[in-house]
């Protein structure tokens, strides 16, 4: 009988063996469920979320305004009734931007040029913003510069330039209108983008991940600080979302986009429009108790990538079966 039962659990651990050799083959081959198909269950949703008029009589200021995410924040705001100021270096690119969107939504966009980096430049920028509309409600500090580099490659300047325009601008204007609407007993809300490794860090992006960790420490800090005075303080940390300026310096050959997109949960990029949706609410009236808080949005990608099991989705249910009873076969072991 003992005989018998070893016998059997002899065959059963030789065909496990050799499955097991068979499913290391397989996946090393990277056989298994192509994780990118999953994006048919997250269809983006394009239209604007909120009520229309939820930014009546509202200003809002957007930096890096002219472009990318910052271009389909503007156009959300605008959308729901913002007067919208948009500033940053290239004045003809946001003169254009600002006529498409007020075309399209009946609603300013005031273009107004400024290098965030020049604490001088912010000054006059705001200046010129309390002449054309009054201070602000809503600030959205989305000015950014980044590229891909190993870090032996970095001189100092390409540090200072990162970590100007990220840290040193978003504080410049954060500081600059905090003050003078302090002054004026006015509240805000003020929102920063920053990206999901301001939390872990990441190699080949280390101004970026250096200086977008500042300013989520610059953000927290302001929430605690600067309620009395009717202010809040959030963050969004977007995962990968096509804009030309992201995709041209951090994945110039598109060699690793088809990477990026399998190890996202949701199986896709972000879009633009599902951004500003985000950013618009927490900029609302609706998020009024909101402050101090750390959106991350990202399909799901800055988990995928941190828990260490998580490779195992390309093992197929098949395999599965043999890898359970190889783990039930060392009971007693
Ligand atoms: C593996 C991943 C695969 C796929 C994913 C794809 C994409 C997205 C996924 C996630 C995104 C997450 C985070 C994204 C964060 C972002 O911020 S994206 C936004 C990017 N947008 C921009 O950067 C727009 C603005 N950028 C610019 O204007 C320039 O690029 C700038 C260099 C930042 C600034 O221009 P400026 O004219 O002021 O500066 P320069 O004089 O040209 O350069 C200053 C110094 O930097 C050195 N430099 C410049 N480029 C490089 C480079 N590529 N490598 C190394 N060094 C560089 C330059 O030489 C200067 O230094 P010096 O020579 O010592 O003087
Ligand atoms: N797209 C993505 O996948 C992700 C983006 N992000 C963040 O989202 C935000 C928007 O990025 P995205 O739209 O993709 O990229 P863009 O390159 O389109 O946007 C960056 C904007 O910053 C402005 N800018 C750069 N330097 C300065 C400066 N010195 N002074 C004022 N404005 C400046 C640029 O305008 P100009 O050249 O006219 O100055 C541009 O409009 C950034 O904060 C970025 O870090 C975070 C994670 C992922």
């Amino acid at each position: 009988m003992a005989a018998r039962v070893l016998g059997r659990a002899g065959r059963l651990a030789a065909v496990v063996r050799s499955s097991a050799v068979r499913l290391q083959l397989r996946l090393h081959g990277s056989a298994g469920l192509r994780f990118g198909s999953q994006a048919s269950f997250f269809p983006p949703l394009g239209d604007a979320m909120l009520p229309s008029g939820s930014f009546n009589n509202h200003v809002a200021l957007i930096t890096g305004g002219g472009t990318g995410l910052g271009r389909a924040m503007t156009a959300t705001l605008s959308q729901l009734g913002a007067q919208c100021i948009i500033a940053s270096r290239k004045l003809d690119i946001l003169q254009r931007t600002a006529e498409e969107i007020s075309s399209q939504t009946g609603n300013k966009v005031h273009a107004v040029q400024c290098d965030v980096r020049d604490p001088q430049a912010v000054s006059q920028c705001v200046d010129q913003m309390e002449a054309l509309t009054g201070l602000p409600d809503v600030i959205i500090n989305n000015a950014a510069g980044n590229f891909v580099c190993p870090s032996e490659r970095l001189s100092p300047n390409a540090w200072k330039t990162i970590t100007d325009i990220v840290l040193n601008g978003t504080a410049f204007v954060t500081l600059e209108l905090g003050k003078r609407l302090i002054q004026n007993q006015k509240g805000a809300s003020f929102l920063a983008i920053t990206t999901i490794y301001a939390e872990s860090g990441s190699g080949f992006v280390v101004p970026s991940a250096s200086a977008k960790a500042g300013v989520e420490a610059l953000y927290k800090s302001l929430a605690a600080e600067w309620g009395r005075y009717g202010h809040r303080f959030n963050i969004i940390q977007p995962g990968p979302i096509r804009t030309k300026g992201a995709f041209s310096r951090l994945d110039p050959t598109g060699a690793f986009e088809k990477a990026t997109i399998d190890r996202i949960p949701t199986g896709r990029l972000g879009t633009p429009a599902e951004i500003a949706n985000l950013a618009a609410y927490v900029s609302s009236n609706y998020a009024s108790w909101m402050s101090g808080a750390v959106i991350r949005f990202d399909g799901g990608e800055y988990v995928s990538l941190a828990g260490e099991f998580n490779e195992l989705r390309s093992v197929t249910p098949d395999q599965w079966k043999i890898l359970e009873a190889m783990i039930r076969n060392t009971k007693g072991s």
